[in-house]
């Protein structure tokens, strides 16, 4: 199984995205933070900024929106071109349907969780969607720490999504370095957001080479029953 890592645009120049951009090609996908100060509070960037982003990035873009009225906007950000929108099971009121919405208009359809959040509820859902992603900070900023206790939730997902034959990618978000990348793999994660460890070294492409290599030491199934 291919581990993918997408580094966060919320740690780089924002006064020089194409070249921040540039950066990064060793990555598999550009995730981009959209927060509204509502859902969250912290307010980062929208539309506009999505919309020139798509037509200067070579790699896809993996939209995480931190913005309330989901059902409403996911599907805006859906229009722009995107190759994953991923929205919040807390911010929608029928994730189904806004799932639905988002293939319809051919983006990759994402479910998100806050760390508090229980994930069962949704896993019965799993044909609806291309990815989970387990919040592992509190969302709202980049360069927090990642959160151990959220493990059992992925590794339930994990074994939800094995069982479920499907190929929804498990996506990890929050204090993701080579420190904490090893314990997220071996819970069952396959697709990486890494903000602060990747802008923040000088070398971006290699550390997106190095913390992939090190995801992939875990490609096999969860070990551990859940908790
Ligand atoms: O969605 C969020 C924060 O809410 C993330 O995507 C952060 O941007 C990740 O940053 P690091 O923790 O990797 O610095
Ligand atoms: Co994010």
């Amino acid at each position: 199984m291919p581990m993918r890592i997408d580094p966060s645009i919320l740690a780089a120049d924002f006064a020089n995205l194409e070249a921040e951009l540039a950066r990064i090609g060793t990555a598999d996908l550009v995730h981009v933070d959209v927060m509204d100060n509502h859902f969250v509070p912290n307010l980062t960037l929208g539309l506009p900024v999505v919309e020139s982003l798509q037509k200067v990035s070579a790699l896809p873009l993996d939209l995480h929106l931190m913005i309330t009225d989901a059902d409403r906007w996911a599907p805006v950000y859906a229009e722009t071109g995107a190759y994953s929108v991923t929205f919040h099971a807390e911010a929608a009121t029928d994730v189904v349907a806004t799932a639905r919405r988002l293939r319809q208009i051919g983006a990759r359809a994402g479910l998100a969780v806050k760390p508090g959040t229980d994930i069962e509820p949704y896993l019965q859902l799993l044909p609806e969607f291309d990815m989970l992603l387990v919040m592992t900070v509190e969302p709202g900023f980049g360069g927090q720490s990642f959160m151990e206790d959220t493990m059992p939730k992925l590794r339930r997902a994990s074994e939800a999504v094995v069982k479920s034959g499907l190929d929804v990618w498990l996506q990890v978000d929050g204090g993701i370095s080579e420190k904490t990348i090893e314990i997220a793999a071996e819970a069952g994660a396959n697709t990486f957001v890494a903000g602060s460890s990747v802008f923040g070294a000088e070398n971006a492409a290699a550390q997106i080479t190095l913390l992939r290599d090190l995801a992939s030491r875990h490609t096999h199934a969860p070990t551990q029953p859940a908790h």
